[in-house]
């Protein structure tokens, strides 16, 4: 149990997915109002029936009153679920249930606003599209400054003086952030080594990986690799959060869809750096609305939905199937997706744990509950054209988190069963796709891969046009994880060197070996893609085996020069032998020599056949990963 106090239950060795409870500590916040919501987001809008609710978060009953769409729920959490729910194209028009019938909503069991009929689906009554921009009044600067907590972050120090534009500008289009977690208890207890050194100053990071010689004499290999920002162990969440996504807060107002997810080995601390930061962010939105733009008009929505097998389930509705569609102007829609309407943080609060809790989880070798879904959290700021509460909110801006599912190598699920691996080949697909798709938008390229998976699909619309993206990268610091740690560094390497201002600098990574490396291949097991190869555009599956089998033969021929040595060392040793077999000769020395030799030979040997099993496995995880991308 971690310090979430996670509920990590499997059942048998099946990595069935289970649910996963939070009981961390969040900023509490004192506000809490009763509040109002609408269904909006869909093909209709109910906004005529009263709700009452008498319980915080259960939605609990309300009077449908009537065939005109208005709905008012009086929650004690401004609990808001903006449902798009579809019924053609006269907006409301249609009654949601039947008049005069009490319901209850809410959580587990009853009815709840998911229940009504999707009915008729008119994509362009979804308000995917952002809001035209329309002039905003501004009480102060639309920033964080003059906000006494946001006064002693790093960043405001960085923007203070710039202009809004400026600051809009300043902030990255794309940013990496590596963060390295502490040895965890289990670490320490097998005396494993920090095997990471941070330079946090000039944001570099080494990672020493011990390799064995062919001799079996160990040898340092130093990797060293430069990124956006280099957080280490003692680096707090807060801190996190002042370098990831509070520079990107503002400039939400500004028609601007963020992304924020970490990528790393399963373990890493994914959901440990992802968790808290949405709290933070919605704390600075509402802050921003309620005193920067207070009486603007603007308005916060909150929805969670999880990718699971390829499929999206949404957190806040009972694990409610979801689909995911796209309107004329290739903007993505999420048939059926709840979205509440939210205006203090206890609300979100609630709605986190929440989601948390439905989220679904298996067991890993690395962690006893690892997420085996893409989490995506969302937070849009929407506005009327005028700024009034009658007329429908268009999105303005849109804050993505995504807790990415554990990347694990596929050699590592071998022993898993079929669902565990299925899990894991998809994920991998996911990543793959992710990785391809922030390639391709920022070589400028027509064609970006958001079909690749439904990871990049959900997330089309949060690339394209004005969008930010900061990917966190978690590691793992021993040396059991170096090659874990190795692949999502490079993987990061590449997502940094994408970067328009990275391009110039060529090489992001300078990879300093002590020794020379044998071997020519980047051995992240995702991907198998030779280091010194230009990056393909698309994944081809063809190039992935024509790489494998080539690393093979590399393998097949490096274990037959080590037995053809073998043999050469005892035809000598023999004759030499039988030299020494003579009187007066030490006998004994050379069969102790010969004895040592051999058995050095013998480790060699088994060390390529290790390496051949393990590659073995690989070949088997690619036929996986190209099985289920049905390529
Ligand atoms: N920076 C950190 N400081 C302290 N503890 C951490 C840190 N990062 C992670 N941990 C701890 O390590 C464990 C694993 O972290 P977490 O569940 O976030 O990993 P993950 O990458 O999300 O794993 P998975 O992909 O399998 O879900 C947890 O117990 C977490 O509390």
């Amino acid at each position: 149990m971690n310090e979430y106090g996670r509920r990590g239950l499997r059942s048998g060795s099946s990595a069935a997915h289970q649910q996963r409870q939070y009981t961390d500590n969040f900023i509490n916040t004192t506000s809490s109002s009763n509040g109002q919501w609408q269904q909006s987001a869909g093909l209709q809008h109910p906004q005529q029936q009263s709700y009452n609710t008498s319980s915080s978060m259960d939605y609990g009953y309300y009077n449908g009153n009537g065939a005109q769409a208005s709905r008012t729920y009086n929650n004690s959490r401004n609990i808001s679920p903006q449902m798009p729910v579809s019924g053609g194209t006269s907006l409301f028009a249609e009654p949601l249930s039947p008049p005069a019938r009490h319901k209850k909503l809410g959580v587990g069991g009853g009815d709840n606003p998911s229940d009504f009929s999707p009915g008729l689906l008119d994509l362009h009554s979804f308000d995917t599209e952002l809001i035209s921009e329309v002039p905003v009044t501004r009480m102060h600067n639309a920033s964080l400054n003059g906000d006494p907590y946001y006064e002693n972050s790093k960043q405001n120090s960085i923007n203070r003086g710039l202009s809004d534009k400026e600051k809009g500008s300043s902030v990255a289009k794309i940013k990496v952030v590596v963060r390295k977690r502490p040895l965890n208890k289990k670490e320490l207890a097998k005396n494993e080594e920090d095997i990471i050194t941070t330079e946090s100053r000039s944001n570099c990071l080494a990672v020493h990986e011990t390799k064995l010689k062919v001799d079996l004499t160990e040898y340092m290999e130093k990797h060293e690799f430069v990124f956006d920002a280099v957080l280490n162990e003692e680096v707090s969440n807060d801190e996190v959060y002042h370098e990831t996504v509070e520079p990107i807060v503002p400039i939400i107002f500004q028609r601007t869809k963020a992304t924020c997810f970490a990528y790393g080995q399963t373990g890493s601390g994914k959901t440990f750096t992802m968790k808290p930061l949405p709290l933070k962010a919605s704390r600075d939105l509402l802050r921003l609305m309620h005193h920067t733009y207070h009486g603007q008009g603007f308005q916060l929505f909150f929805s969670f939905f999880e990718i699971y097998g390829g499929k999206l389930y949404d957190l806040l509705n009972d694990r409610k199937k979801l689909c995911m569609r796209e309107d004329g102007s290739k903007q993505v829609c999420i048939v059926g997706l709840q979205e509440y309407k939210v205006s203090d943080v206890e609300t979100i609060k609630d709605l986190i744990d929440r989601g948390n809790s439905t989220r679904s989880t298996g067991t890993t070798g690395a962690n006893e509950e690892s997420s085996r879904s893409h989490a995506i959290l969302q937070l849009s700021v929407k506005r009327s054209v005028d700024g009034s509460e009658s007329k429908p909110a268009k999105v303005v801006g849109k804050l993505s988190f995504i807790d990415l599912a554990g990347s694990e190598r596929g050699a590592d699920t071998t022993d898993n069963d079929k669902q565990t691996r299925m899990e894991g080949a998809e994920i991998n697909k996911s990543l793959l796709a992710l990785k391809e798709c922030i390639r391709a938008l920022d070589n400028d390229q027509g064609h970006i891969p958001f079909r690749g998976s439904k990871l990049t699909e959900v997330l089309r619309d949060s690339f394209v046009g004005n969008s930010r993206t900061v990917m966190v990268s978690c590691i793992s610091p021993n040396a059991g994880s170096c090659e874990h740690t190795l692949n999502t560094l490079r993987y990061a390497d590449r997502v940094k060197s994408l970067s328009k201002g990275n391009k110039k600098e060529t090489v992001n990574v300078k990879e300093s070996i002590t020794q020379p490396e044998e071997d020519d291949y980047d051995t992240t097991e995702e991907f198998y893609e030779p280091r010194s190869k230009p990056l393909s555009r698309n994944w081809n599956p063809d190039d992935d085996l024509n790489a494998l089998l080539k690393e093979e033969e590399d393998l097949v021929d490096a274990h037959r020069k080590q037995v053809e040595d073998t043999m050469n060392i005892v035809r000598v040793e023999m004759n030499l032998l039988v030299e020494a077999d003579k009187p007066g000769n030490q006998l004994d020395d050379y069969v102790v020599k010969l004895n040592t030799v051999l058995a050095e030979k013998a480790a060699a040997i088994s060390q390529l056949q290790n390496r051949l099993a393990h590659f073995q496995k690989r070949l088997r995880d690619h036929n996986v990963l190209v099985t289920s991308s049905g390529l």
